[in-house]
């Protein structure tokens, strides 16, 4: 009996069949078992965080380029940063219709991160202009 396997409190069986179904057919399965899910999701994370650590390495040679605080947050090229990857998320909206706020959302955290790593950074740049 399914409450006896999985009791109302205890986190979802990683091997167990699905207990539900989408009633749109057009929707997919992407794997048989949460645990095949599981590990999908685990492989792109560790994608996802070896992009963000090239993107760091991006952000902070982009120190180099900036004379001020203001410079280091430029906040039009963070707007068009913003706007760029909603453009891209919307791509997906039919598959997933909450992914561009998501994405805009988790983009708004991750730079401002990246603005306040920056600012430390520059503080260990020294100014080559003569
Ligand atoms: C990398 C830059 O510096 C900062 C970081 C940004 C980012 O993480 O995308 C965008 C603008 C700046 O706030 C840049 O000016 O391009």
């Amino acid at each position: 009996m399914t409450s006896l396997q999985n009791p109302a409190g205890a986190e979802p069986g990683v091997t167990n069949p699905p207990v539900r179904r989408f009633k749109d057919p057009a929707v997919q399965p992407v794997a048989a078992t949460l645990g095949e899910l599981r590990e999908r999701i685990d492989t792109l994370d560790a994608q996802i965080v070896q992009l963000l650590a090239q993107r760091a390495l991006c952000v902070r040679d982009a120190t180099r380029f900036k004379r001020d605080a203001f410079q280091v947050r430029a906040p039009e090229r963070q707007a068009e940063v913003f706007r760029r990857v909603r453009q891209l998320a919307e791509q997906h909206a039919d598959a997933f219709p909450g992914l561009p706020d998501i994405v805009e959302a988790s983009y708004r955290t991750l730079v401002a991160g990246f603005v306040a790593a920056e600012g430390q950074l520059f503080e260990q740049t020294e100014s080559i202009e003569t």
